[in-house]
């Protein structure tokens, strides 16, 4: 039988920012106006381009869609169509995921991005990142150390350690915490954490299906859509790594932003600095990862792919075919991240208890999804938990306190 290529279910309304009161709203008329001041605050952009950023981030609050002038940008033409849906509309109507993306793409274009001259290719959000990475090295010393050990372990007894995974599962998972279009690199570090405490927060946990899945078949590729650049990206790498040592696959491919967004968003410029950044650190365990990860990308084991579906509004079930057919080709797609996540549900309205299996039955290959909770969308909960989250944490849609880790195989 043929897969559909939507989901099974009729789709609910996507998440708009005049939900009065909602994490949409706060979303578009105060997070964003911040995060373009930060942008002026924390590059050295010309004073017209300053000029700009703070009219958009103005406009934001009440007013309209402007239109992309024509920057070169190889997706120009693309935004130009997505834009035709929402011509003269408000930020705060237009589908959320459409304004945060439009947002950041905006930001390129006034910063002159795409257009040769002095701020071409400046990443504007390049300290975020930067420090992102610099303050979470205790935590990333801590994390490298015991995995250097599970893989020469699993060598040594030749066949892959389903528990080491499991954890470095969770790792990935928590590492999402660490946002920094949330949570600023210059605040608090939230890189710190109890994995076995953290254990009560997972509201949905396939992470032993997932091993008992990898472990059927070592010889396919594994996907992994990546989602923020520093702590969050350096855990990911030592689940790469050791998906890749400790026998569970031979290929690995990174699926990454072409462009900056969202303010952390990794770009393969980010993984090769991450890399760079674990190869010259003193700490033993840390540069061999990073020697590992040198070897891996030299050998073509890990292979590093962008592509402008993963910055565009578009949902998950909207993948352009040719990008479909190379996922399809993957033994597991593991989908990090919030925003990813919305984007596997189109960033719509469903009722919290639809069975996740039944809105992303249009993937090309198995999926896990590993996302902590910062957006007001959620599947697969039972009615008592949802009551249970709701009266002992109001905020657990939003806070990053919460997980799930969901295997559609
Ligand atoms: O980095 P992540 O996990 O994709 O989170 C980004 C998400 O966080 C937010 O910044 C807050 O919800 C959203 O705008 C977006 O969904």
């Amino acid at each position: 039988m043929n897969k559909p290529q939507i989901p099974n279910l009729l789709l609910p309304a996507p998440l708009v920012g005049s939900d009065a009161g909602s994490f949409t709203e706060f979303t578009v008329t105060q997070r964003m106006p911040d995060i373009a001041r930060r942008v002026i605050a924390e590059n050295k952009f010309s004073i017209d381009i300053n000029q700009s950023l703070e009219e958009l981030a103005a406009e934001l609050p009440s007013g309209y869609l402007r239109t992309l002038t024509n920057d070169t940008g190889a997706d120009f033409h693309n935004w130009e169509k997505y834009l035709e849906l929402y011509k003269h509309q408000h930020w705060v109507d237009v589908p959320w995921f459409f304004a945060e993306t439009y947002f950041y793409r905006l930001i390129l274009n006034i910063t002159n991005y795409f257009q040769p001259g002095g701020s071409q290719c400046i990443d504007p959000f390049l300290l975020q990142k930067i420090k992102g990475l610099e303050t979470s090295i205790n935590s990333i010393i801590s994390l490298c150390t015991p995995v250097e050990k599970w893989l020469i372990q699993s060598q040594q007894e030749g066949k892959p350690s389903k528990s080491s995974l499991i954890t470095l599962l969770y790792f990935a998972l928590w590492g999402n915490r660490v946002d920094l279009s949330l949570w600023s690199a210059f605040e608090d570090d939230r890189s710190s954490f109890d994995i076995q405490i953290q254990l009560n927060n997972i509201l949905i946990d396939d992470s032993f299906a997932v091993t008992k899945l990898l472990t059927k078949s070592q010889n396919n590729r594994i996907d992994f859509v990546i989602d923020n650049a520093g702590f969050e990206l350096t855990c990911d790498l030592c689940l790469v790594d050791f998906l890749l040592g400790g026998g569970f696959t031979n290929q690995v491919y990174l699926h990454l932003k072409p462009h900056p967004t969202f303010v952390s968003d990794a770009m393969v410029k980010d993984v090769v600095y991450t890399k760079d950044f674990l190869v010259q650190s003193s700490h033993p365990q840390v540069q061999s990862l990073g020697k590992r990860l040198t070897e891996n990308l030299a050998s073509g084991r890990l292979v590093l792919a962008e592509d402008y579906f993963w910055t565009s509004p578009l949902a998950f079930w909207e993948m352009p075919i040719l990008l479909k057919d190379e996922l399809a080709k993957s033994n597991l797609m593991i989908v990090k991240g919030d925003a990813n996540y919305r984007r596997l549900l189109g960033d719509r309205s469903w009722d919290f208890t639809t069975k996740f299996a039944d809105i992303v039955s249009y993937l090309p290959a198995p999926m896990v999804a590993l996302r902590t909770l910062k957006s007001e969308v959620a599947t697969g909960l039972t009615a008592e938990v949802i009551l249970e989250l709701a009266n002992t944490d109001p905020n657990w849609l939003t806070n990053g306190q919460w997980g799930v880790i969901q295997l559609i195989s």
